[in-house]
């Protein structure tokens, strides 16, 4: 049996409309390094991981090659690709610059607080499932709005889950399910396991991510990210 080959692709190809900052949010600096800087870093620094398939803006590719990868001299980035218009464009354009591979970890490049520990328990997960998501139980009441503004139903909170990144699939499973939903033009998918579900043929598994791993979305939370990234270097 050949060895495994295991590739993070991070996307970075996002306009943070929500974040409404001149520079995107994904090149924002936290204690002085990019957002994006943290996800590539543990993806280097992870032992199972073989490369690193970076997907940005067009405009952007020569930013990302000079200061971010050569600056940190980031070994394993073997490609740096243009996404696309919308996230799920992007992560196919990451799969196929892959070419092929065991296992893929599509992460978000503004979620720059994963640990070693999540990524072990995704691998530990994926080998045995084939695919699967981080994430945490949710800790606040949710609940369903009507259309007139006011709470229609309250859900059941102890079957809820707030779904992080990675998503960790195996590769051909989840090109073939990328390619398929690429023939439905305007579906509306908001993350890979979505995409799995609908077009795959595999169950996603529920790993324990981390309450720390926050997306940068809104301008309150770099100022959560300065103290996350206190002990980072
Ligand atoms: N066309 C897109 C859209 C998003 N992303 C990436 O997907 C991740 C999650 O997306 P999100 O946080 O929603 O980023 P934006 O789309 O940039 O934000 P917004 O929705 O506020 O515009 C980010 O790392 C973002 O850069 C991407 O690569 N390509
Ligand atoms: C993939 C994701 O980060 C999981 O929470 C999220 O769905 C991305 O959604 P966004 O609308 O692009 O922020």
């Amino acid at each position: 049996m050949g060895q495994e080959k295991n590739v993070a692709v991070v996307l970075c190809a996002g306009r943070g409309t929500r974040m409404n900052s001149e520079v995107q949010k994904q090149y924002l600096l936290i204690k002085g390094k990019p957002v994006v800087y943290y996800s590539l870093i543990a993806f280097e620094k992870c032992p199972f991981i073989d490369e690193i398939v970076l997907v940005t803006g067009k405009e952007e590719i020569e930013y990302c090659r000079h200061e971010i990868i050569e600056k940190y001299n980031l070994k394993k980035v073997k490609s740096i690709v243009a996404g696309g218009k919308e996230r799920y464009h992007s992560v196919f354009e990451g799969l196929k610059a892959i070419g092929c591979c065991d296992y893929v970890y599509i992460h978000d490049g503004a979620r720059p607080f994963i640990d070693q520990e999540l990524l072990q328990r995704a691998c530990d997960s994926v080998r045995i499932h084939k695919a699967c998501v981080v994430g945490m139980p949710v800790k606040d009441t949710i609940k369903i709005s009507g259309q007139d503004g006011f709470a229609d139903h309250t859900l059941d909170r102890s079957k809820l889950w707030m779904v992080q990144t990675p998503q960790v699939f195996q590769y051909s499973l989840v090109y073939q399910a990328y390619d398929k939903i690429m023939k439905y033009p305007g579906i509306q998918v908001t993350d890979d396991a979505m995409v799995v579900e609908q077009m795959g043929q595999a169950k996603i598994k529920l790993v324990e991510g981390s309450y720390k791993n926050i997306k940068i979305t809104t301008p309150e939370d770099l100022e959560i990210a300065e103290i996350f990234a206190k002990d980072r270097a």
